[in-house]
Parts: structure tokens; C-alpha cells; sequence
């Protein structure tokens, strides 16, 4: 982590080049009614995950937004299929949507490590897993992400993993990030959730832990050599890795 404190050090966050010379960027034209269109064309029916989102939000009302965007989801899924990823790796899993998703992508045979940190949150996720047939997909290891990470590149895991997403404690971000990529094979597709967290990344007065942490972990995302990557602008944001 040497090399990542010295570039933490030189990174100013407040006065990042602009390299983006192009015009106005699209997505200041769709309106709110454009946004609903979308989301309700653009969504296949699927009973158990809306059954999944709702329960999340009668159990949970006050965090329920933590569930991984209905959009997202599904590109998730499609994603995982149009890679033929066969083993993929999941940071923050809460009540099981985006690891239902992926699930829901890989084939028969196919594997996720699930992390998270809540036996509650993750009880709940099971039950869905078990309805939608993919637990036997499904490895959840419950504990601190940071520990599972270290072991699972301890364990021989290096240089394996298709496809990761990375949705936990955004304080922790970096040094996920950075255990991740080790993790993947070259080609491997990593998204990073929640890179605009609620437009509090751009908000000056707002220097929360969090905030600090996304601001420079996305700086470092565009500056790392060791993979493509493209920062894509739906849902709270995301970026899209590549491992060269
Ligand atoms: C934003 S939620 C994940 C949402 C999930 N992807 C979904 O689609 O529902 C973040 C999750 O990270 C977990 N978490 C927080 N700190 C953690 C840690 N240190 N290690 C592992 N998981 C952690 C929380 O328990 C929570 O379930």
C-alpha cells in the first residue's frame, strides 16, 4: 500500500483535470418522465425480485435505498451472461439483490463468493436465493470483506476471478479495490457501485470519511495502469473496470 498512500498524498481531490472536452454531457437531457419511461419499459418482469425489493422495503425502510439499483440489477445479470463468467466475487451483499442477479446470470455451474458482514441482512437474502433456485451458486462467508479478501489471495484465488462487484462500507473502498484487482483474471470486469453517492462526492462542504474515501478512490481508478475503465453515469454512478 506504499505506492497507493504516496499517490493518495499528490492527489487533490478539488482540483482534478478536466479531461473531458466534449459538449454538455446526454444525460442532462432526460427528464424526470424520460427517467420513469425508462424504468418501466426497460424492466423485464420478475416477481421475485420485486418480491425481494418490497420485503426489503417493509423490513428496512430506513436503508432499503442500499439495495442495488433495479437497472443495475438486471445490466448485472446480462453482463455476467455476455462474459460466460463462471466464478465472480461480491462485496457487500446485504438482502441478497445484486447477488440474485448475478446468480440469475451464471451458468449451472457457476460461482459467487458473497461478503458481508451481517448474518441478519444475509438471512434474509438466502431465502431468496433458495426460492430462485441459485444457492447452490452461492457462497456467502460472513465476517469483515477486508479479512475474506486477504484470505481468499492467501487461499490461491489470485488472477481467477470473471467478473466483481464491489457494493460495501465506502470508507473501505480503496483497500477493497485494491484486493480486488490482484483477485481478477486479465479481462475481468470489476463495477464499482455508488461512485457519486447521492451527489455527495461533488459537494464540496461534505467531507465525510465516505466522501473522502469515493473521491479518491475514483481519481485512483483513472489513474491505475493495470486496468481500462469507464465511469458510467446511471443509477448513483459506477465504474466499470477492466483488468488489462
Ligand atoms: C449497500 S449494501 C449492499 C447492497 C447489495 N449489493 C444489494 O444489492 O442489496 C452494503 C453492505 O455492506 C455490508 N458491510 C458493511 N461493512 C462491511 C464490512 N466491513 N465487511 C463486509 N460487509 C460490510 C453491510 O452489512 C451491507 O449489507
Amino acid at each position: 500500500m506504499n505506492r497507493l498512500s504516496s499517490v493518495i498524498r499528490r492527489i487533490n481531490v478539488f482540483n482534478i483535470i478536466s479531461r473531458y472536452s466534449g459538449t454538455a454531457p446526454l444525460k442532462t437531457s432526460i427528464s424526470d418522465e424520460s427517467l420513469s419511461y425508462i424504468y418501466n419499459v426497460g424492466i423485464r418482469n420478475s416477481p421475485i425480485k420485486e418480491d425481494l425489493l418490497n420485503e426489503t422495503k417493509q423490513l428496512y425502510p430506513e436503508i432499503a435505498q442500499m439495495s442495488t439499483d433495479r437497472i443495475e440489477g438486471d445490466f448485472i445479470e446480462i453482463l455476467i451472461q455476455s462474459l460466460n463468467a463462471k466464478k465472480c466475487l461480491e462485496v457487500g451483499v446485504f438482502t441478497g439483490f445484486s447477488s440474485l442477479c448475478a446468480a440469475l446470470g451464471l451458468p449451472d455451474d457457476g460461482k459467487i463468493i458473497a461478503l458481508d458482514i451481517s448474518d441478519e441482512f444475509t438471512s434474509i437474502a438466502r431465502k431468496y436465493w433458495e426460492r430462485a433456485g441459485v444457492s447452490h451458486k452461492i457462497d456467502l462467508k460472513i465476517g469483515p470483506a477486508l479479512d475474506n479478501l486477504h484470505n481468499l489471495r492467501r487461499e490461491g484465488h489470485e488472477n481467477s476471478f470473471d467478473f466483481a462487484f464491489l457494493d460495501a462500507d465506502k470508507e473501505n473502498y480503496l483497500k477493497y479495490y485494491e484486493n480486488i484487482i490482484p483477485l481478477m483474471r486479465k479481462g475481468g470486469v470489476v463495477l464499482i457501485d455508488n461512485i457519486i453517492f447521492h451527489n455527495r462526492v461533488v459537494d464540496e462542504t461534505n467531507n465525510g470519511e465516505d466522501v473522502k474515501c469515493l473521491r479518491l478512490l475514483n481519481e485512483w481508478v483513472t489513474r491505475d495502469k493495470r486496468v481500462k475503465s469507464v465511469a458510467l453515469p446511471f443509477a448513483d454512478g459506477i465504474f466499470m473496470v477492466t483488468k488489462k
